[in-house]
């Protein structure tokens, strides 16, 4: 990994360094144990990444803590209509996430502890880092029944998980990241990773839900805090470092030149929603007629998160083909989102202006349409 010359500094003042005339090599080898002052899961995500692309990792690992307000966080081959309630989402203003590594769909807030293990691809152990927590876990209460599963959970009393993992392999640099529920809103938790939305067919990667349980449950004083200390002083231990919890801003360019393009990037729509994998909706909409229902089937194609095929097919006396097609075109090209559906609605009702009873039946569909996007 080269390090242009700027971020040497930085580098030296993640070690808490005064920056020395002699430069690099002074800065201590052994390890480094990072904290978030953000609970923005973009930002944390960013410097996450900054910190796999950027730091030379070799005989030193970094543990990197960090809590997000209310988010849910997709792994990287992920569907989000697949795995979560998005209109849920939209009411209650909580954030969807899409990260960088594979696996699961989980939920974080400031009650959840995320902690990222990087090191150079040779010392990348999933297992080790869990024991370490498990270590951790039972020097604050060494009644805790916790273990690591062969899918490298950790579940508490042989059913309840209290933690998932997911990890990234880089050419060099690699990290191990995973959870650890202490006192999650569980309730949230579990209405908000239920997918509404059906008629779903795609190859992306499914999760494994599992019945979860906060730390904090079943024993009150493990806090957030409590927790962190102790896995920081495990941390140390093992590596015979000073057991010291470095701060850092993850929006700070100064110290992380660039984090801020890579918070844009995980901000934006094109890398959320737009690097859904390929799918398909087959659905039925039903709307009520002169006091009989209607069946109004779609069929839709949604390629980069945008509708590539669209199918409402509407019965002809309840609107013409033509004026069902008219709106089908509309869609296609557009995103899988109802704000822009809403715009293109309003676009296409401008095409027939004074003709409410059309506009009526245009309105229906598109609310229809916008309730499983
Ligand atoms: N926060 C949290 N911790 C543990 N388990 C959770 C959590 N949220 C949800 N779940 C449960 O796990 C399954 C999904 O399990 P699954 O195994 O499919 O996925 C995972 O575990 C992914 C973990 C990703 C960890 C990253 C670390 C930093 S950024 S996110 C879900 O349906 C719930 O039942």
């Amino acid at each position: 990994i080269m390090i242009p010359f700027s971020m040497k500094n930085c580098f030296q003042f993640l070690c808490n360094h005064k920056v020395p005339a002699a430069g690099f090599k002074t800065t201590p080898k052994g390890g480094l144990i990072l904290q978030s002052v953000s609970n923005d899961v973009y930002q944390n995500l960013a410097v996450e990444d900054w910190i796999h692309d950027y730091i030379s990792l070799e005989g030193k690992p970094v543990l990197f803590f960090w809590r997000n307000s209310p988010s849910v966080v997709i792994g990287r081959h992920q569907n989000p209509w697949q795995e979560c309630n998005l209109n849920l989402m939209r009411e209650e203003g909580i954030k969807l996430a899409r990260r960088k590594s594979g696996g699961g769909t989980v939920y974080h807030d400031l009650g959840n502890i995320n902690m990222t293990f990087f090191t150079t691809k040779n010392k990348y152990d999933r297992m080790e880092n869990l024991q370490l927590i498990v270590r951790a876990l039972n020097a604050v209460q060494p009644q805790l029944d916790v273990q690591a599963t062969k899918r490298f959970d950790l579940l508490l009393d042989g059913q309840f998980k209290i933690s998932g993992t997911a990890s990234k392999i880089g050419r060099t640099n690699t990290y191990h990241h995973c959870t650890l529920l202490c006192s999650t809103d569980r309730t949230a938790l579990s209405s908000l990773l239920k997918s509404p939305y059906q008629g779903i067919e795609s190859r992306a990667t499914a999760s494994i839900p599992s019945t979860v349980k906060n730390l904090l449950e079943k024993d009150p004083t493990l806090t957030c805090e409590v927790l962190m200390s102790a896995i920081a002083a495990e941390y140390a231990a093992h590596h015979h470092i000073k057991n010291h919890v470095h701060l850092i801003n993850p929006a700070d360019e100064t110290v992380f030149p660039g984090v801020n393009s890579k918070v844009q990037e995980l901000r934006s729509w094109e890398w959320i929603y737009g690097r859904t994998p390929k799918f398909s909706v087959n659905t039925t909409f039903n709307v009520l007629h002169e006091q009989t229902h209607l069946e109004i089937k779609v069929f839709l194609d949604i390629k980069d998160g945008r509708i590539e095929i669209c199918n409402i097919k509407a019965p002809d006396h309840w609107l013409p083909l033509e004026l069902c097609d008219q709106l089908n075109s509309s869609l296609i090209g557009s995103k899988f989102c109802p704000i822009e559906t809403a715009m293109l609605t309003n676009i296409l009702l401008r095409t027939y202006p004074g003709d409410y009873k059309l506009h009526s039946k245009w309105n229906i569909l598109c609310e229809k349409m916008r309730g499983i996007m």
